[in-house]
């Protein structure tokens, strides 16, 4: 994957998501936005809540216990001790650990929030963030803990509390304390002022830096299926009409348009042997349909985490111009866990499509032609090789299982802490299914990708252009099955190579 040139600015300016992504795998600088009035805009905020303490003013979590506890006054002795309680209580995180990848996006997802200006922290705060993503300092953060609405609190501690110098973080790759990578760094660890706790913990950056990895994921996943269901028809001798232009026009939702029109650039039809069968089956003939909801909704799914990506999500906010706070419910991540919600339907779909063209492949009731189980075994030995028959049965159960990963998050809001956070949006419970169902596409994908690869090799029809091209690709590393042998470690390149968007797929648009 190639490094980008400009760095991604933190500021006032909106990020993309694959600004996210591309800091998440780290490649591509970061800089913190050097406009001095922004900066100073920063630090009013924070100077505005110090200047209410003074004044002895109410502020939730500041002058206030937390959530429920609101109604407790806070002694002025007590408010500078208040922020360590928040992230120490919280700090009963379960589960396995965010991967780096995923610490990073968190970062940066919860310093662009803190961005906008509005959550009254200093720009100190900011710039420690900062260079947390620089020198690469990670918390280490259990994914499990969050309701979603309270924002990620439970997670979101483990932000906090490596920036005091508390907890496990990740290292130069290993698992060390906090407090010996900022001695090492040469870094006096942050004491918290009163609102920085809770504009750190407060908010929905781990939902939100899970949702911007699994966009990109979808994104790609739907090229590649796209290619991938170009190979089958190939390899079927399937019917590339039922992508024709003028079908689309008659139903013309854009993102399966675009489908379509993908798969006729692949399936260059003058070049193709004549079609088995007028009408294919449903899982070669309706692909765009199918991959077309995924394409029409990255749309709005992108406009959903990016709003969200760019906004201040904590409480109560804090008006650096009218010198006022709000206290209002923005760590609420309905939209996220909808996102994601949504994103896991569409993304199973695509594994169960895969699967059943995959089904299609490897039997003679319908591959019209090919040897059983995609084997290439010669006559003599055919009888004892099975190819690809349990490659087949793997795609299913992992179309299986990210099918049964589709059941919504959001619906299950618990009324919880004591009914004041009675209705929650589950949103990080959404996004991490989301990866997970994610991931077992990608390997349905890659069992499908190597499948078609098989098949038009022992189809032997010349390719049109795009295909050989993605063929050629393939040699290197995936060689035609004869006799039969474990296939799993090639899968897991194939896997690999997925993650890593190896193959440049349809990239003009
Ligand atoms: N999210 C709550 C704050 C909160 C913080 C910590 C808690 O444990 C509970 C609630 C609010 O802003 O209203």
């Amino acid at each position: 994957m190639p490094i980008s040139v400009s760095p991604v600015v933190f500021g006032p300016e909106p990020l993309s998501i694959d600004s996210i992504i591309t800091l998440a795998e780290r490649r591509v600088e970061s800089k913190l936005d050097t406009d001095p009035l922004w900066r100073k805009r920063i630090d009013q905020g924070a100077a505005i809540v110090d200047g209410m303490l003074d004044r002895e003013g109410q502020i939730y979590g500041i002058t206030t216990g937390y959530g429920d506890s609101c109604v407790t006054a806070i002694p002025l002795s007590q408010v500078e001790t208040l922020p360590r309680q928040l992230y120490t209580f919280h700090g009963c995180g379960l589960g396995r650990f965010l991967d780096s990848e995923s610490a990073r996006a968190v970062l940066a997802a919860r310093l662009q929030s803190l961005c906008q200006g509005v959550s009254g922290v200093r720009f100190a705060l900011l710039d420690r963030l900062h260079a947390c993503l620089q020198e690469d300092l990670l918390p280490r953060i259990p994914e499990e803990g969050s309701v979603g609405a309270s924002g990620d609190l439970t997670p979101l501690s483990y932000v906090a509390a490596m920036l005091c110098g508390e907890r496990e973080v990740i290292w130069q790759g290993e698992v060390r304390t906090a407090a010996e990578a900022h001695a090492e760094l040469g870094w006096e660890p942050l004491t918290l002022r009163p609102k920085e706790a809770l504009a750190l913990m407060n908010g929905t950056a781990v939902m939100t830096a899970l949702a911007c990895q699994a966009f990109g994921r979808a994104e790609y996943l739907l090229k590649l299926a796209t290619r991938i269901t170009a190979l089958n028809v190939a390899a079927l001798r399937g019917n590339p009409n039922h992508f024709e232009a003028r079908l689309f026009a008659a139903k013309p939702h854009p993102g399966q348009a675009r489908v379509a029109a993908w798969l006729r650039a692949d399936l260059d039809v003058a070049s193709l042997p004549p079609q088995q069968r007028l009408q294919d089956r449903y899982s070669l003939r309706c692909a765009p349909h199918v991959l077309g909801v995924l394409a029409d909704s990255l749309g709005w799914l992108r406009g959903f985490i990016e709003t969200e990506l760019n906004s201040a999500n904590d409480n109560p906010l804090i008006d650096p111009d009218a010198g006022d706070v709000m206290h209002g419910g923005h760590f609420y991540g309905g939209h996220i866990a909808f996102a994601m919600d949504s994103l896991k339907t569409l993304t199973a779909n695509v594994a169960d499509l895969l699967d059943r063209q995959l089904a299609l492949l490897v039997d003679t009731r319908y591959n019209h032609g090919l040897p059983n189980n995609l084997s290439g075994a010669p006559a003599e030995r055919a009888m004892i090789n099975h190819g690809f028959k349990a490659v087949q049965i793997g795609a299913s159960a992992w179309a299986a299982e990210a099918l049964k990963g589709t059941m919504p998050a959001s619906v299950f809001s618990r009324s919880t802490e004591c009914h004041n956070q009675d209705k929650v949006s589950m949103g990080t419970i959404a996004a991490r299914d989301a990866l997970r169902v994610l991931e077992l596409t990608e390997q349905v994908a890659a069992a499908a990708l190597l499948a078609g690869l098989q098949g038009v090799h022992l189809r032997g029809d010349p390719l049109p252009v795009p295909l050989a091209a993605m063929v050629d690709t393939l040699r290197e590393g995936f060689a035609p099955v004869v006799e039969d042998r474990a296939l799993d470690g090639e899968l897991r390149l194939c896997l690999d190579r997925i993650r890593t968007r190896y193959w440049s797929l349809y990239p003009e648009t």
